[in-house]
């Protein structure tokens, strides 16, 4: 086995001196909170990691790789991993939660006493509470912990890129600026930086909804769909998740930056991702649950599908799109019939925020009216 070394060939450039040490726990060890538990440990922070599998903490520990999540990477030596949340959590001021959606409460709850009212709280997962309360991460956060100082970390981030030492850039997303300027000090390098938002709400839909959408078009892939079907699915995609987003109080202008449009291009363009992955083995005629099980890992898409469709059908807001991937998924709709489908489907407005979709309907409808034979209906 190969283990690169790339954080280290990172470290010394990096790592800033003279500096009080940040204390800093990550909670999960999975390759994202892997990644970045190593990436604050090269910038000299003293990380401990949780996780529940004791063999992979002693394997970390003694050989500094994350063999079940990142086998050809070394971590950084000085990440302390562990499964007691109490010694992960002691003192720490800065804190990661790298758990999947299903998880994330019960792991939050498990952490919230050792939790102060001044702990930097972070979460780094891209998905949606299952159940009707429609429930993101940092909500979690704020409703299981007393901490005030709670953010947000989205962007274009493979965890296995962002190892190798490929330059990537993250958004730390906080109503907090504090907050905001104290991640970016302690997770920003040479090979990683981290920009700030002020649109929490729209940094973490955008990190949730674009799951959907690169198993949309990963499924294209594996159907053998060409380049300019991979580029209108994505712009199509965005627009759908800015709709939705807007709808719920977040800024379109978020939709513009690395945790809208820069997550959605490289979650939908690798293999890489997890999302993707499983469009593209249900494109070749898996079914879901075999796609899922082959993955062996989590893809937040198929469970966020469900949720945002479910949403949208309530709050009113169109989402074509989600809504035909949610029954390819589950309700067995043949994808090729599904693209039909779409084709014929409305052509409103291409950018809703300079023209109102409603407008361009409205226009269709007019003209329909007046010149009924030119062309079939637009609308149907
Ligand atoms: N991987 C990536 O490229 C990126 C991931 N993200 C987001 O970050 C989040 C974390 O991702 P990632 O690091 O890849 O990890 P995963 O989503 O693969 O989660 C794996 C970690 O969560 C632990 N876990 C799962 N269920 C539980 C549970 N019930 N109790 C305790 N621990 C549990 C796993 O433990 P065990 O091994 O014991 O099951 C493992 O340590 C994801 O939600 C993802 O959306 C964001 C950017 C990039
Ligand atoms: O969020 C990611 C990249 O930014 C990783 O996506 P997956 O969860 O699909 O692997």
């Amino acid at each position: 086995m190969t283990v690169h070394s790339a954080f280290a060939d990172h470290s010394t450039a990096s790592r800033p001196s003279g500096e009080r040490s940040l204390q800093v726990a990550v909670l999960g060890g999975g390759s994202f909170g892997t990644a970045l538990a190593s990436i604050a440990a090269t910038r000299g922070a003293h990380v401990r990691q949780w996780l529940r599998d004791e063999q992979l903490v002693a394997h970390i520990n003694e050989q500094h790789v994350n063999v079940r999540y990142l086998p050809n990477f070394a971590i950084d030596p000085s990440v302390h991993a562990s499964s007691d949340m109490a010694f992960v959590l002691e003192q720490a001021e800065l804190v990661l939660v790298a758990i999947p959606s299903g998880a994330f409460r019960a792991v939050v709850r498990q952490a919230a006493p050792l939790i102060g009212t001044e702990t930097l709280l972070v979460s780094t997962t891209k998905g949606i509470e299952a159940g009707d309360d429609f429930h993101l991460m940092s909500q979690i956060l704020e409703e299981e912990t007393v901490s005030r100082h709670i953010g947000v970390l989205s962007g274009p981030n493979l965890a296995a890129e962002i190892a190798e030492g490929h330059l990537s850039a993250s958004v730390i997303a906080s109503d907090d600026d504090m907050t905001r300027a104290r991640i970016q000090q302690a997770l920003s390098c040479d090979h990683f930086r981290v920009y700030a938002s002020n649109d929490r709400f729209g940094v973490e839909l955008g990190g949730a909804l674009k799951n959907i959408y690169a198993i949309a078009v990963g499924m294209a892939a594996a159907l053998g769909m060409g380049e300019n079907t991979r580029s209108m699915l994505m712009t199509r995609a965005l627009a759908e998740m800015s709709r939705f987003a807007v709808a719920r109080g977040a800024s379109p202008m978020t939709f513009l930056g690395l945790a809208g449009i820069g997550d959605l291009i490289v979650t939908c363009s690798s293999p890489l991702s997890r999302n993707y992955r499983v469009g593209y083995a249900i494109g070749e005629g898996r079914s879901l649950e075999e796609a899922v099980e082959a993955l062996g890992q989590v893809a937040e898409g198929v469970n966020t599908v469900h949720l945002i469709v479910d949403r949208a059908q309530r709050d009113g807001v169109y989402m074509p799109l989600a809504q035909a991937l949610y029954q390819v998924l589950f309700e067995g709709v043949d994808p090729r019939d599904m693209a039909l489908s779409l084709m014929r489907s409305e052509q409103g407005s291409d950018v809703e925020f300079t023209l109102p979709r409603e407008a361009a309907l409205d226009a269709q409808r007019r003209a329909a009216r007046t010149h009924p034979n030119d062309s079939r209906d637009t609308l149907t």
